[in-house]
């Protein structure tokens, strides 16, 4: 196997933390010895070890003149656990193979230094972009201290989320509803606005066939705290509820939800929500990583704002027209095409009758 292979098999090894890690970055360390593989790890939650740490715990005494290949630089910082750029010196690591350096100016470069000067071979951007590509949250959460967002929209090949008569369930099919509980899973927060809380009730909570996968936070932007009080948001205690409203909503309406499990409700101080607020809030609460399902509105706002990150889109085989049936993005709408959010088209692909769509804003 050459570098790029052991370093492919340390990035699918770091998929393992995906969604698990914020807001630290996924990584995958494979350590390698006369051409074996001895040690394997990955960082799996934020405040626990880091991926060289298990691959080199793994590897034992094999570490010793061994090679290395890590996703993202040895960090070299006392955060909530000893440096790895130290451990690797002292188990007297041969040579240490980084795919991309790490952008924490706490770290940048200061690893590669550290081990280089204890006299370890280093070479760096081994699968570079392969690597970058497993952490835009990290990189945006960290730049921007608001959370990454992806949009998601399910609708028919004539763009509609649901008939003239309100009817959306369900527009797309098996598979692609697993593929949005699967991005359920990984995101800290998924957001709804109250008008999607009034017409579907949704609970909004991961449902993988296996019964796994982690709950997002569940937000829901209520300007005027609309949400029924026996919605299932504030009523199944399945996941903590946000309910972000305006500073027009009087106490006595706010006490209604205080004994209601696990939900809050974040006041903003203005008349209406904006979404700079909102994504400003939600990075103070420690969200790196915001899952929008609309509808319409919400949609509507964030495309506004272009507060967008990332696109996701299930497209179904079916037309069903309807001046009045609502699309995907709703509100006051981009006037010109100039000003249209133009993205790029990541990937297509068909999942089951569905064609999903990923794209990135330029
Ligand atoms: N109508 C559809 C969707 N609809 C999305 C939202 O309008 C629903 O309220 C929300 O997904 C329901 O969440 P739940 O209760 O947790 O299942 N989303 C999809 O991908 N395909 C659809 O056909
Ligand atoms: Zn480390």
């Amino acid at each position: 196997m050459r570098d790029q292979d052991y370093m492919n098999l340390a990035i699918n090894v770091a998929k393992a933390g995906l969604g698990q890690t914020n807001p630290n970055p996924v990584v995958g360390a494979v350590v390698v010895k006369d051409g074996r593989v001895v040690g394997i790890g990955a960082h799996l939650k934020a405040g626990e070890a880091h991926a060289e740490v298990y691959a080199i715990h793994m590897a034992r005494e094999k570490a010793e003149n061994a090679t290395i290949y890590v996703t993202l630089e040895p960090c070299s910082h006392h955060g909530k656990t000893p440096p790895c750029a130290d451990l690797l010196i002292k188990n007297k690591v041969k040579r240490v193979v980084v795919a991309t350096t790490d952008p924490n100016p706490l770290v940048a470069g200061k690893g590669i230094k550290k081990l280089r000067e204890a006299g370890i071979e280093v070479e760096v951007g081994i699968c570079k972009a392969s690597a970058d590509a497993l952490n835009p949250v990290f990189y945006h959460y960290l730049d921007k201290k608001i959370p990454y967002v992806t949009l998601k929209s399910a609708t028919t090949l004539d763009g509609k989320i649901a008939t003239v008569t309100g009817e959306s369930k369900w527009i797309t099919g098996d598979a692609a509803r697993l593929d949005v509980h699967l991005y359920r899973s990984i995101h800290d927060g998924i957001l709804v606005g109250v008008n999607t809380v009034l017409a579907d009730d949704p609970s909004l909570t991961t449902r993988l066939p296996d019964g796994t996968g982690k709950n997002p936070i569940r937000i829901i932007l209520d300007t005027s705290l609309r949400t029924p009080l026996e919605a299932k948001v504030v009523n199944d205690g399945n996941a903590p509820t946000w309910i972000i409203v305006g500073n027009q909503v009087n106490r006595e309406k706010l006490n209604d939800f205080q004994d209601k499990p696990g939900v809050r409700v974040l006041q903003l101080n203005e008349q209406t929500l904006s979404v700079n607020s909102v994504l400003t809030l939600l990075g103070q609460e420690g969200i790196a990583s915001l899952f929008v399902e609309g509808g319409a509105e919400i949609n509507g706002s964030f495309l506004k704002e272009k507060a967008i990150n990332q696109v996701i889109t299930y497209i179904a085989p079916k037309l069903i027209g309807g001046k009045l049936a609502p699309t995907s993005i709703g509100g006051s709408g981009i006037e010109t095409l100039g000003e249209a959010l133009q993205v790029v088209i990541k990937s297509v692909e068909q999942l089951g009758d569905d064609v999903k769509i990923v794209s990135e804003p330029i």
